[in-house]
């Protein structure tokens, strides 16, 4: 097999693989294998095509959120050798014109207790739980991680998010928001609090020598004061690994200070190689070498006999993603008006949207809305597009599309070129999407050298070649 370009260092970097549980945000596909005439659920009127469409979810994936299928996948991803599987977190459903939000129907189970479940019938993969620095306590947290920990033989890791909006905050005892500035320094201090109880106790204490120190903290900060004794001994890992999900550039710094591995959405090679380059610089400010943090964007795959079965069904997967009504519901959130009585087979609306109207709650839109409507009328416009294809052309995210092949030497050519360290594959399909990948692809990057033949560690850090805390024997 040929190296890829750029590969010509005298040692192969390995690749690292995690494996995304899909089901909220249209990535996920809901009928396997795609056909070519998939039904479509025809766009109620009033009825409110959120309501239809998550019926239609429900019933057709109503074992969606069964155990089974987290097993499934974990499994899959276990038998690929990958080194975690992730869940994401929404803490408030995201609504649409009071709805449901089309996206959210399957529902958000807690990430900490499904894997919890999961410590038990897996052996050797990391265990990645997405939980929310705003409106969490680090005491709280740090306990149910430092569990999972103990649990699975060391194989827990915190995906630590900031979102901080009000939407969200009714949810919680103490509601309200934090302030969109205050999101990171909220995060640092709720990372450093949770070390700084993880570190209570110190390694190799034996059952019953639990005098001394042991277990007590003091944390006195802007967002957290806190005095005790924790009650979980240090866990395996010493302290669980910190993945950080955000992009700004004080996400960027957070990243730099303080994760060891960060999910980006920097999926192409260009991007990928800027991203790498501006991340891994930062961190020498903070005392860290470039291998302490590893970037791991979240990618998808398409696999097929030949390119062009490969790019055929990427389309189809498109076309099932973004359904007639899914194609209105995402250009109402942009528009900010109830479209409803639009053909998704006709033209975009001439019509102005209404920038300050919510529609939709929750994070589902994400860039300047002024911006979008621009962008899509001139896309319409130069290839003749109809609301459906606009949306369907406009927002596809589809990372690596073709043979096994292709794919594992484009994977490659991202890890060994400095885009990447390895990936967060976010399959299209729920549980089976990954069977195929660790089938297919994952041989071939064993025989370029590029992946492990078998586990070598027992902990996720060992996985992602991350050094062990030692902490301090404070229990004198
Ligand atoms: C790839 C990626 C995945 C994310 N996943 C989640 C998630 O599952 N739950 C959540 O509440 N926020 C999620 N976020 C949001 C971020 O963690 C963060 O809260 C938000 O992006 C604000 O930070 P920023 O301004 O630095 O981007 C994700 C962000 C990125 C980039």
């Amino acid at each position: 097999m040929s190296n890829s370009p750029g590969t010509s260092r005298t040692t192969r970097r390995a690749i690292h693989l995690a494996a995304h549980f899909p089901g909220v945000n249209n990535t996920t596909v809901w009928s396997a294998p795609p056909t070519p005439q998939a039904p479509q659920v025809s766009r109620p009127g009033s009825a409110g095509p959120t309501a239809e469409r998550s019926a239609t979810r429900q019933s057709a994936f109503g074992s969606q959120i069964d155990f089974s299928s987290f097993t499934h996948l974990a499994r899959t991803a276990e038998r690929g050798l990958f080194d975690f599987f992730f869940l994401a977190e929404g803490l408030r459903l995201r609504e649409h014109q009071g709805r449901i939000h089309d996206l959210d129907v399957v529902g958000r189970p807690e990430a900490i207790t499904v894997l919890s479940a999961l410590a038990a019938v897996t052996e050797h993969l990391g265990l990645a739980a997405t939980v929310n620095a705003t409106f969490n306590e680090p005491y709280e947290l740090a306990r149910r991680l430092a569990s999972l920990d103990h649990l699975s033989g060391g194989r827990a890791a915190w995906n630590v998010v900031t979102s901080s909006d009000a939407f969200t905050g009714e949810n919680f005892r103490r509601g309200g928001f934090l302030d969109r500035a205050d999101r990171y320094t909220r995060a640092a201090e709720f990372v450093a609090a949770a070390r700084e109880l993880w570190d209570s106790w110190p390694p190799g204490v034996e059952r019953g020598r639990t005098g001394g120190a042991t277990g007590s903290f003091a944390h006195h900060g802007q967002h957290f004061d806190i005095e005790g004794r924790f009650s979980v001994p240090r866990s395996p890992q010493g302290h669980p690994v910190v993945i950080q999900a955000g992009d700004s550039g004080e996400g960027r710094e957070f990243a730099a200070a303080t994760a060891d591995v960060v999910f980006t959405r920097h999926g192409t090679l260009e991007a990928g190689r800027e991203f790498y380059a501006d991340v891994k610089g930062r961190l020498a400010a903070y005392g860290r070498r470039p291998d302490d943090l590893k970037i791991m964007p979240g990618v998808t795959f398409v696999l097929g006999d030949t390119a062009a079965e490969a790019q055929e069904k990427a389309a189809e997967i498109r076309r099932q993603q973004i359904s007639p009504q899914t194609a209105l519901l995402t250009l109402e959130q942009v528009w900010g008006v109830d479209l409803s009585r639009y053909d998704p087979d006709g033209p975009l609306p001439d019509i102005e949207p209404d920038y300050e109207a919510q529609l939709s709650q929750g994070r589902v839109r994400q860039a300047d809305p002024r911006a979008i409507v621009a962008s899509w009328r001139a896309l319409a416009k130069e290839k003749g597009l109809s609301i459906r294809q606009t949306v369907i052309e406009a927002t596809g995210r589809q990372s690596f599309i073709g043979t096994p092949e292709a794919v594992a030497d484009e994977l490659d050519t991202f890890v060994q070129t400095d885009a990447a360290d390895g990936f967060i594959l976010i399959p299209h399909l729920t549980p089976g999407g990954l069977d195929d990948f660790v089938k297919r692809v994952v041989p071939l990057l064993q025989e370029r050298g590029s992946f492990r033949t078998r586990y070598t560690g027992s902990t996720l850090r060992a996985h992602l070649g991350l050094a062990q805390p030692l902490g301090e024997d404070t229990a004198a």
